[in-house]
Order: C-alpha cells, then sequence, then structure tokens
C-alpha cells in the first residue's frame, strides 16, 4: 500500500486531472455493473412478456456504449498528460539531482548505472503511472462495485463467491514478495548492461587501441546472459501466477454455475433468472477484483524496485554548499593551505600535513611522481572534497566564508585533458562565463591562440566539436579550454600541464596561451614542461601526499635532491 501511495505521490501537481482520468476509466471497468442490470430487466421483462422493458433496456444498453467510449477517450486523454508531465517532472529532477550531488557520489557510481536509473526505471515508473495504477484502480472500483451489487442481488451466493475469492488472493499474494525481489534483480542487471554501453562508447578508441573487441563482447554477452536469466526467473514466477489464477477462475466459474444450477432445479433459489444472469456477469468483476487485483499487484512491484532505484538517486548526499569550519588563518596571501590532511576513503591518507601559500600574482609550480596527490591538492582548493584537518584561505578570507559557488567564481581550472562539450566552439568557450559577448569570446581566442586554427574551421566559432571535443586535436581542445579561462578572468588559474607531448608548433602555441592567460594571476599548476616550473616563484615536490622539498629551481638545485633528479629527466 506505502509502495501505491509512493506511485501517486510523483502526481504531485497533476493528481486531481490523473484521478479524474482514472474514474473516467474506471467507468468503463463499471460497466459489469451496468450490463448486469440490463440483462437483468431485458430477462425479467421477456419473462414478463413486457416489450417497452426490453426496449428501453435496449435503448439503455446503446447510450451506455457511447457514454462510456467519451468517458474512456477522456480518462485516456486525461492520464496520458499528466503522467507525461510528472514523469517529465521526475526526469528534470533527477537531472538535477545529478547536477548536486557530491564529486564522491559521482565517481563512486558508473555512468551507465546512472544513466540506467533515469532512462530504464523511470521508463518503469512512466508505465506503472499509465498502466498498472489504471488496472489496480480499475479492478478495486469494480470488485467493490460488483461485491456489493451481488449482496443487494442475493447475499448468500455473494458470501458465498466472496470467502472462495479471499482463498484465492491468499493464494496469489505469495507470490508477491518473490516477484518483487525478481524484479529488483531485472532492474539491477539492466543498469549493468547499460554501464556496459556506456563502457563501449566512452572507451571506444581504446577498445579499438588495445583489440578488445571481443573481450568486451564476451562480457557484454554475460552481462546480457544474467539479465535473460532474472527476466526468465521472473518469467517463470509469473507464469506459475498465471497457471494458478486462470485455473482458480474457471474452478470459481464451474463452481457457480455448478450451486445455481442446483438452486434453480430444486426451487430452493430466491431469485429469478435474470438474476442468476446478472450474478453471472458480476462474478466477472468479483473474479477481476479478486485474482487481476492480486496479479497487478505482483505487476506493479516492477515500479517499486525502479521507484527504490530512482528515490535512492534523489536521496543522493549533494554537495555541500560551503566548506565545512576551518581553523582561522592570519594569512593574506591569495591562497594559504596550512596543516592540510586528507584521506578518500577515511582510512589511506592521500594528504598529510601539507602547507604552502601563494602570494598574489604569484606562480606556484607543483610536482612530483605519479600519484603523490598533485591533482588532489587542486581537487582541495577547488572545494571538490572538504580536507578532514587543516585549513585553507583565500585573498586572506577562510574557505568557509565563501559558498562554493563563489568560491570557484575565484578560480579558472585547466585540466589536462580538457572536457569539450557537445555543442559549437563559440558555445564551449563561453561557459567560461555568462553572457560572455562575442568580442570577448573572440578577444579570448585570440589570447589562446586559438583564433585562427578556429576561424579556418568550417563553420568557424560555430563549429559542431561532437562528444568530448573529438573532432579537434589535443592542442586545440586545450587553447579553447584556454580561452574558456581566459573569459572566465578568474584572480586564480589552477592549471594541470598536459603530460602528453605535443608536436613543436603545437607546443608552443599552448604554453604561448598559458603565458597570456597566467599574466597578472595567482597561479598553482602541476608542471611537466622545464620552461614552466624554471620560470615559477616557487616550487613544491610532493611525493606520498608530502611536500618533500620547496624552493625556486636554483636553491632546489643546490640541495641535489628529489627534484634535482626530476631535472635531470626533464632535461636529459
Ligand atoms: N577519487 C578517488 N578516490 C580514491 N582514491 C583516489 C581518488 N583519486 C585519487 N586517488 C588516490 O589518491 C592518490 C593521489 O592521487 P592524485 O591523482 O592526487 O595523484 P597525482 O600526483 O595527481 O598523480 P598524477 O600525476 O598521476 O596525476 C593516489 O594514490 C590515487 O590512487
Amino acid at each position: 500500500m506505502q509502495g501505491i501511495k509512493n506511485l501517486y505521490s510523483l502526481l504531485k501537481g497533476n493528481r486531481l486531472r490523473y484521478s479524474i482520468g482514472l474514474v473516467c476509466i474506471s467507468m468503463l471497468n463499471l460497466n459489469q455493473i451496468f450490463i448486469a442490470t440490463i440483462y437483468l430487466v431485458i430477462f425479467d421483462g421477456i419473462i414478463a412478456q413486457d416489450i417497452s422493458l426490453v426496449l428501453n433496456a435496449v435503448y439503455g444498453l446503446i447510450a451506455l456504449t457511447f457514454f462510456l467510449t467519451i468517458l474512456v477517450l477522456i480518462g485516456h486523454i486525461l492520464i496520458r498528460v499528466s503522467s507525461i508531465k510528472a514523469i517529465s517532472f521526475l526526469r528534470a529532477k533527477a537531472f538535477n539531482k545529478m547536477l548536486k550531488i557530491s564529486i564522491q557520489n559521482h565517481s563512486q557510481g558508473h555512468s551507465g548505472d546512472f544513466i540506467s536509473r533515469v532512462t530504464n526505471d523511470i521508463q518503469v515508473l512512466e508505465k506503472s503511472l499509465t498502466e498498472y495504477l489504471l488496472n489496480i484502480t480499475g479492478t478495486f472500483l469494480v470488485g467493490i462495485a460488483c461485491i456489493t451489487y451481488m449482496f443487494i442481488l442475493n447475499w448468500k451466493l455473494a458470501l458465498g463467491l466472496l470467502t472462495w475469492n479471499l482463498i484465492t488472493l491468499g493464494i496469489s499474494s505469495l507470490f508477491i514478495n518473490p516477484m518483487k525481489e525478481s524484479s529488483d534483480k531485472v532492474q539491477k542487471k539492466l543498469s549493468s548492461t547499460t554501464t556496459a554501453i556506456s563502457d563501449i562508447i566512452t572507451g571506444a578508441s581504446v577498445i579499438k587501441l588495445y583489440n578488445l573487441k571481443n573481450k568486451m563482447a564476451r562480457r557484454y554477452e554475460q552481462k546480457n546472459k544474467s539479465v535473460y536469466k532474472a527476466v526468465s526467473k521472473r518469467v517463470e514466477i509469473s507464469a506459475v501466477m498465471r497457471g494458478l489464477n486462470s485455473f482458480l477462475r474457471t474452478f470459481s466459474a464451474i463452481g457457480f454455475i455448478a450451486i445455481a444450477s442446483i438452486f434453480i432445479m430444486k426451487e430452493k433459489g430466491d431469485f429469478t433468472f435474470g438474476q442468476v444472469l446478472a450474478i453471472n456477469q458480476l462474478q466477472h468483476g468479483v473474479r477481476i477484483f479478486f485474482q487481476s487485483l492480486g496479479e497487478f499487484l505482483n505487476q506493479v512491484q516492477e515500479s517499486f524496485a525502479g521507484l527504490d532505484r530512482v528515490n535512492e538517486l534523489l536521496e543522493m548526499e549533494e554537495e555541500p554548499t560551503h566548506f565545512k569550519k576551518m581553523p582561522a588563518l592570519n594569512n593574506n596571501n591569495a591562497i594559504a593551505v596550512e596543516n592540510v590532511s586528507f584521506s578518500y576513503n577515511c582510512t589511506d591518507t592521500v594528504l598529510n600535513n601539507i602547507s604552502f601559500e601563494v602570494r598574489e600574482g604569484g606562480t606556484v609550480a607543483i610536482v612530483g611522481p605519479s600519484g603523490g596527490g598533485k591533482s588532489t591538492i587542486f581537487k582541495l582548493l577547488l572545494g571538490l572534497y572538504q580536507p578532514q584537518d587543516g585549513s585553507i584561505s583565500y585573498f586572506g578570507e577562510m574557505g568557509h566564508d565563501y559558498s562554493i559557488d563563489s568560491l570557484r567564481s575565484l578560480m579558472a581550472y585547466v585540466p589536462q585533458d580538457p572536457y569539450l562539450f557537445n555543442g559549437t566552439v563559440k558555445e564551449n568557450i563561453s561557459y567560461g562565463k555568462k553572457d560572455a559577448s562575442d568580442c570577448e569570446i573572440f578577444a579570448a581566442a585570440k589570447a589562446a591562440n586559438a583564433h585562427d586554427f578556429i576561424s579556418s574551421l568550417e563553420n568557424g566559432y560555430d563549429t559542431m566539436v561532437g562528444e568530448r571535443g573529438i573532432f579537434l586535436s589535443g592542442g586545440q581542445k586545450q587553447r579553447i579550454a584556454i580561452a574558456r579561462a581566459i573569459v572566465k578572468d578568474a584572480p586564480i588559474l589552477l592549471l594541470d600541464e598536459a603530460t602528453s607531448s605535443l608536436d613543436n608548433e603545437s607546443e608552443k602555441l599552448v604554453q604561448n596561451a598559458f603565458s597570456n592567460l597566467m599574466q597578472n594571476k595567482t597561479t598553482v599548476i602541476i608542471a611537466h614542461r622545464l620552461s614552466t616550473i624554471k620560470n615559477s616563484d616557487s616550487i613544491l615536490v610532493v611525493e606520498h601526499g608530502q611536500i618533500i622539498e620547496r624552493g625556486n629551481h636554483d636553491e632546489l638545485l643546490t640541495r641535489a635532491g628529489v627534484y634535482t633528479g626530476l631535472y635531470s629527466k626533464l632535461s636529459g
């Protein structure tokens, strides 16, 4: 019952329209009652030789058919419109939620699973609003109406039939839990196939490069097989349930005819022939109520499983709007990081007691071996994760004094492999600043050494870049990302220099674009180019989550430590 209530709650704002639609369509189910009444009138009329009674009943039947057709038409329109509205609202809610959930939740889940929740699971919910709830409500209404009418016609027959149907409901209800469990499994398995599909799309080039086609096909086949197994299990349960229902239905009909015949033959029945036919008709409604209701309740379990998964998504922890409170710092530098420690999983320490500062307009380069914690420092500065210990301040204000949004407006971040959205070049640059004018976009592209190549594209700034910028080279994507950062014009830059080497010409263009971007800005750069490192005010060597050396290029070289080793590798 709670599950059905939850499904109805999806219709918030559309409930009245949906309920009217439900009533209209349910009226169609109530035709059992009308037809039973007409049978009663026609057959008792025939026996009484009353032609006008028979004719009136026939006219009534025609009028009823016409009336019900109109009602069903209106009902379907109302149900469809309100369901589509509710479902598109839910889709938008899930989409917005995905924009808000913390990066931790994003990294823990698989993109395919998220996609499956917003597509497969919501689709099931749509079906439950347009089909399952309709079936349940209609069945419920017709059942109650038929039972009431049967009691009015003959309470003894009604009581006998009711008892028998209650027993059949008890038998059907044995299938509720297994059906819910197997539907749950089907939705989860479906989600894992979406995950596999998402992998082959995002990893298409790796699959081709390493010739993983067969491996991926086998992996998908396995997942597909497990979907097949889960669906087969559900089909088995449903088949047994349907078979049993069908048997009970037939048994009940034969039983009723037998009992009614005995009553009539022994002339013990206190009902007319018309009433027998009417009750026979009504029994159909009662059977639907007791048997199909069980069947529909089992069907709706599929939507409860989908609803659980969508609700799980909607209840995921959102990114906090502010940093958590930190011990105050008295430091007016553009960035001050003091005694910061951090772990992704609360057990393995990734950053251990890190402290450094960057003066306004200064440049700090972070270098060190892979996995040392360089990118993690950026994630903390950007507020994507919060340190467990220590403090971070920006321009003399504590991180927690800013909202996360205003904090991010202070920073422009250019990652190693910039993400471009599937849109035009112009759109991708303009993401740096709301309402960026064409002039600002062109000026930024010029400063990022991107204007010339953009102008030579087929549609210039209106050229589509493809998914993740697939139509552009690595250097071109970087320059567009730099142009995006220039448009943002944030006082702090976080730059992650690409490790992959570009050809000489492209390398020069990107380096030059970086220099233009860094003018008059405070910059922290994860550096891999010797020239960048040498030109920084200060260099931090990060290894195993600690700053093991710091100073400028000359100072570090005189120490003959880890930096000297890195330097000789880079210059060698
Ligand atoms: N989202 C995450 N969840 C759990 N552990 C993570 C996550 N991201 C990184 N790590 C771990 O944190 C450590 C530091 O990673 P980080 O990416 O900061 O290193 P890095 O110095 O930037 O490496 P690289 O130069 O290869 O990019 C690594 O051991 C890595 O496995």
